[in-house]
């Protein structure tokens, strides 16, 4: 995907400004800024989900989404959670419930599970409907710090394997490193992307 930012405003207030941006299968991306620069409004136009803006986005991959709430059916059972959104069949459910170590989980409720569990539903989710990319706004934060490393491990693991490409929106430039994405910051007033 390409994305060529002319600029991005709420109301009167110019958020974005200049960017260009260009992820295929495979390349890592971590986008890094303090808190209200922009950063999910970037990921948000990345991913479709706002076109109010000014410039060009080309896309054609296929996307998935990560948010920093896993966004689960609460009346559907796990494997239901991944089957429903992305139409793929049972049998690969229950695949990526074990690529995440979710095996023995599949008949629970969102609610019966714990936050890192659900997390890692929502990682399989996001796996299982075979994405080119990968967009994720803060899919760590406010994890206990060994759930949140193996979370980044795993999520390290199954991009190599997939080859999947990723953007990542992140106030931690550790994550970036561990997930071995090339980092650019947002900055400035309105914001634009620097190299880290
Ligand atoms: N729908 C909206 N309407 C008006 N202003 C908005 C809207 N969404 C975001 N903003 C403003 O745009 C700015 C950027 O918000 P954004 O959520 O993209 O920042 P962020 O870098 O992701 O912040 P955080 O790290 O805290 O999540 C903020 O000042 C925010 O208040």
């Amino acid at each position: 995907m390409r994305l060529e930012l002319d600029g991005k405003s709420f109301g009167h207030r110019e958020i974005l400004g200049r960017i260009t941006l260009t992820v295929s299968r495979g390349e890592r991306l971590a986008i890094l800024g303090p808190s209200g620069i922009g950063k999910s409004t970037l990921l948000r136009i990345l991913a479709g989900l706002d076109s109010r803006f000014r410039g060009q986005l080309e896309g054609g991959d296929r996307l998935a989404l990560v948010f920093q709430e896993p966004v689960l059916l609460p009346w559907r059972d796990a494997i239901a959670n991944i089957t429903i959104p992305t139409g793929c069949d049972v049998d690969t459910a229950r695949h990526w419930m074990e690529q995440v170590g979710l095996s023995g989980h599949e008949a629970k409720f969102p609610r019966q599970m714990s936050l890192g569990q659900q997390r890692r539903l929502a990682l399989a989710r996001a796996f299982a409907a075979g994405p080119d990319i990968l967009l994720a706004d803060e899919p760590f934060a406010s994890l206990d710090e060994d759930t949140r490393a193996r979370m980044l491990a795993l999520t390290e693991e199954l991009l190599t394997h997939t080859g999947a490409g990723l953007v990542i929106v992140t106030h931690d430039a550790t994550e970036a490193e561990a997930l071995r994405a090339r980092s650019l910051r947002l900055s400035g007033n309105p914001a634009e992307l620097q190299k880290d």
